[in-house]
C-alpha cells in the first residue's frame, strides 16, 4: 500500500507536536521514523494508523483519501513496544485472536484459522512454542509472535512504535535482522518508529529523520549518514567534532587558529558550524601547523586495528559548545605517532560539513 502524509499538523494544547509533516512512500517499502525522544514519532505513526486525529492535513493510502477513516477500515497492523500479547491465551490463541473475532460472515473456519497461523508460526520460526502461554517466552519471542498476530489478519500495512526497544542489546540486533529478512519476503509496507541510529540505518529502506515535530530529511540510509542536510541531521546521525567560527576563504577561523575545508563557496564572515566525523579527522603532532585547532590528548583508547583518542580543546575552540574532540585513526598510526597523555596537538579535518550559524542550532 503506497503511504502519502499531507501537511500534518498536530498540537496538544499550546504544544506543536506535528509541523507541516508531509510524506510519501511507495508501495512495500520498510521505513523508519527517527528521531530524538518527544520529536513526535509515535504521534505520526498514531494519525497514520488513524488512532489520532491530525487538526489539520491528511492521509492518503493506496491514492485513496483515508484521513476520516478509523483504524479498522485503513487495515493496519501493530506493533508495540510493550508486548500486548493476551496473557490468558496460549500462543496459538494469541495469533488466532484477530480472526476469531471477525464478524461470523467474514470469519475463516476453524480448520483455515489452524492452516493459517500454523503458517505464521513457521514464518517467525516459533511453531515449537504453539502452546505456550506469553509469560513462558522470552522478550525475543513475545515480539515475534506480535509481529505474527498483526500479520494474522493480513493488513495492507505494518506499524511498528518501538517494536524492539525493550529488549536487550544482542535480541535487538538479531530481531532487527530477522525483521528484514521478513520484510524481504513479505513486502508488506512498514514503518517502524525508533530512536536508535545504528537499528533505521541497518534495517531500512528509508530513513525519516524528524526534529522537534519536523521533517529534517527523508532518503536511504546511506545517503542521510554520508550527505546529512542540516546541522541536526550531522550530529545525529553520528559521533561527530563540532566547530563554530567564521568563513575565511577556504577556512573556518575558529578564535585564533583556523580549519581547511573544501565544502565549497561559502561568503566571507558568514558565522557557520563546521562537523567532521572522528574517522575523517586527522592528529598533527606539530602544534606550529597553520591548518588546525590546538587540543590535548586526553585518553588514548582502543589497541587494535582502530584507536580512539579523546582530546580536550585548548583555547578559543573551548568555547564550542563541546570542548572535547574524539578522532579515529589506524592503530599504527597512533603508534607512530607516539602519542602521550596532556601532549599538545592539532586536529585538522579531511572532510568539514559547513552550515550556516542559525539561532543556535546546534548538532548536539
Ligand atoms: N496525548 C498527549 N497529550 C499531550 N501531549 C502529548 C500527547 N501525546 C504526545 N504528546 C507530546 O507530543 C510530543 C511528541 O510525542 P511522541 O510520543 O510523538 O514523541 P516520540 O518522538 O515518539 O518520543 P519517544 O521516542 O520518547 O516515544 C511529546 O512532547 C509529548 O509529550
Amino acid at each position: 500500500m503506497s503511504i502519502e502524509v499531507r501537511n500534518i499538523n498536530k498540537t496538544f494544547g499550546p504544544f506543536n507536536a506535528l509541523d507541516n509533516v508531509s510524506l510519501n512512500f511507495p508501495d512495500g517499502e520498510l521505513v523508519a521514523l527517527l528521531g530524538p525522544s518527544g520529536c513526535g514519532k509515535t504521534t505520526l505513526l498514531r494519525v497514520i494508523a488513524g488512532l489520532e486525529h491530525a487538526d489539520s492535513g491528511r492521509i492518503v493510502l493506496d491514492g485513496d483519501d483515508a484521513t476520516t477513516k478509523d483504524v479498522r477500515q485503513r487495515h493496519v497492523g501493530f506493533v508495540f513496544q510493550h508486548y500486548a500479547l493476551f496473557r490468558h491465551l496460549t500462543v496459538f490463541e494469541n495469533i488466532a485472536f484477530g480472526l476469531r473475532v471477525r464478524p461470523h460472515r467474514e470469519r475463516p473456519s476453524e480448520k483455515d484459522i489452524r492452516t493459517k497461523v500454523g503458517q505464521l508460526l513457521e514464518l517467525v520460526q516459533l511453531s515449537w512454542v504453539a502452546n505456550r502461554f506469553p509469560s513462558q517466552l522470552s522478550g525475543g519471542q513475545r515480539q515475534r509472535i506480535a509481529l505474527a498476530r498483526a500479520l494474522a489478519v493480513e493488513p495492507r500495512m505494518l506499524l511498528l512504535d518501538e517494536p524492539f526497544g525493550a529488549l536487550d542489546a544482542k535480541v535487538r540486533k538479531e530481531l532487527r535482522r530477522w525483521l528484514r529478512t521478513l520484510h524481504d519476503e513479505l513486502h508488506i509496507s512498514s514503518i517502524f518508529v525508533t530512536h536508535d541510529q545504528e537499528e533505521a540505518l541497518e534495517v531500512s529502506d528509508r530513513i525519516v529523520l524528524i526534529n522537534k515535530g519536523r521533517v529534517e530529511q527523508i532518503g536511504p540510509p546511506k545517503e542521510i549518514y554520508e550527505r546529512p542536510a542540516t546541522a541536526f541531521a550531522y550530529g545525529f546521525m553520528g559521533a561527530v567534532n563540532e566547530f563554530r567560527g567564521r568563513i575565511e576563504g577556504d577556512y573556518v577561523r575558529v578564535g585564533n587558529e583556523r580549519l581547511r575545508h573544501h565544502a565549497g563557496h561559502f561568503e566571507d564572515g558568514q558565522q557557520v558550524v563546521a562537523f567532521v566525523r572522528p574517522h575523517e579527522t586527522e592528529i598533527v603532532p606539530d602544534v606550529s601547523f597553520d591548518d588546525g585547532i590546538t587540543a590535548s590528548v586526553h585518553r588514548i583508547l582502543g589497541t587494535g586495528a582502530v584507536a580512539r583518542v579523546e582530546l580536550v580543546a585548548n583555547g578559543d575552540a573551548r568555547k564550542g559548545r563541546k570542548d572535547f574532540f574524539e578522532v579515529e585513526i589506524p592503530g599504527v598510526e597512533a603508534a607512530s605517532l607516539g602519542l602521550a597523555t596532556g601532549q599538545r596537538v592539532k586536529i585538522r579535518s579531511r572532510r568539514l560539513s559547513i552550515f550556516p550559524e542559525q539561532n543556535g542550532i546546534s548538532a548536539s
